[in-house]
């Protein structure tokens, strides 16, 4: 047993220039860990309570801290986090803020790894986790929340299906994302960038497709395996009043589920996240009853990493994907249970970054850990390759 002796938060600077909570975490036999909490910019209507990070800090040193440091073993992850639960003691982390909360989570889990002396994939996963590598989906091209003045739809993204390694996977996206500011430049559209490192230009999204097409297309030739693309439509942002509206068109459902459909089949999609409204259930399983044995409808707001959310999706058929974020629900146990919930019921998981976000690599892990099919963590920029290189040293050593 290796209680937690230290934690410590304090402010630091996520990647949009904002603050954010970062945790210290120190064990009695020496153990050491150290994690910060992501932020959204679309997030789900769903997802555990964010609060200003001073707040959230000074809530938790409060409620929280108390209860864990000299009472709590580090090594037993699910015990760290049913006492975080009972120290905020609400459904959604509105007492201590889910920033506090999934910072000291994702902190203990390494301060726990760290006292055994293993990697933090290994403590997650153990011995039989399995031996798959994630496939990483990098977002290329972007704007919907993530940019102004760009696509409407929030992220198309690479996804190199037939890469024989992470390495290779890696470098194709990286390519794929250099080869698309050619493609611009040579047209003259300005190369501007959104919150995740994807060119943001001032392009509509049938442009977007093409051009996407073209660079994935083009790479994989280049490359000699298959890399196909994928979206996240991050649809609630588009929603009003019933309906889609995008810039130069308004969907009623019916038509938003039928273009969806329609761009599966015209370009081959690995991959949708969130095509529809984060409380549309059942318009999601009528899509994707369309689509499911070529595509991945992957619920991002729909689900916020929320079992009980999963578990209706999963009754009404609305997905055959969900997207893994530690800080919509707070702890790295939940998380890890929506992924379990979601490989017992033939639901793939993708573990994701958020748009705002720190050098952290505790997703790498996760996903490693986990044995999870997908990483959703950017294409460029530092504290998206921390987690990319950080996959890179895990595949090595793994
Ligand atoms: C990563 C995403 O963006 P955000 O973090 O802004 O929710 C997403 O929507 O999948
Ligand atoms: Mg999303």
């Amino acid at each position: 047993m290796t209680r937690i002796t230290d934690i410590t938060l304090r402010r630091v600077l996520d990647s949009r220039g904002n603050t954010t909570v970062e945790a210290d975490v120190s064990t009695t036999s020496g153990g050491f860990g150290r994690a910060a909490a992501p932020s959204g910019a679309s997030t789900g209507e769903h997802e555990a309570i964010e609060l200003d990070a001073a707040e959230a800090i000074e809530r938790a040193e409060e409620k929280a801290i108390p209860d864990l440091e000299s009472e709590v073993d580090a090594e037993n992850q699910r015990a760290v986090d049913a006492a975080l639960r009972e120290a905020d003691g609400t459904t959604n982390f509105s007492e201590i803020g889910a920033n506090s909360a999934v910072a000291i989570s994702m902190a203990a889990a390494k301060a726990g790894a760290d006292s055994i002396g293993i990697p933090l994939y290994h403590h997650l996963g153990g011995t039989f986790r399995g031996n798959t590598t994630p496939t990483p989906l990098g977002n290329v091209i972007g704007g919907g929340a993530h940019a102004a003045e760009a696509t409407n739809i929030q992220e198309f993204l690479s996804v190199p299906v037939g890469a024989p390694s992470v390495e290779e996977a890696v470098l194709a996206n990286a390519r794929v994302h250099a080869h698309i500011k050619e493609l611009l430049q040579a047209e003259g559209i300005p190369t501007n960038k959104g919150d995740e490192g994807a060119w943001a230009p001032p392009i509509d999204d049938a442009k977007a497709f093409d051009i996407v097409d073209d660079a994935t297309t083009t790479v994989a030739d280049e490359l000699g395996f298959e890399i196909g693309f994928g979206l996240d439509m991050a649809a609630s942002e588009l929603h009003e009043n019933g309906e889609y509206v995008y810039d130069d068109d308004v969907k009623s459902t019916a038509e938003q589920i039928d273009y969806v459909e329609e761009m599966v089949h015209e370009y081959g999609l690995k991959y949708v996240e969130d095509p529809l409204d984060e409380n549309a259930f059942g318009e999601w399983a009528e899509l994707t009853d369309r689509v499911r044995e070529e595509t991945l409808i992957c619920g991002d707001d729909l689900f916020v990493t929320n079992t009980s959310r999963l578990q209706e999706g999963i009754e009404k058929g609305s997905a055959n994907s969900i997207l893994i974020k530690p800080n919509q629900i707070g702890t790295l146990t939940d998380a890890i249970d929506a992924i379990e919930r979601g490989a017992e019921n033939d639901i793939e998981s993708v573990i994701s970054h958020r748009s705002g976000e720190t050098e952290d690599t505790t997703i790498a892990h996760v996903a490693v850990g986990t044995d999870a099919p997908f990483i959703k963590t950017g294409t460029v920029g530092g504290e998206r390759t921390a987690k990319l290189n950080e996959l890179l040293r895990i595949e090595g050593q793994a």
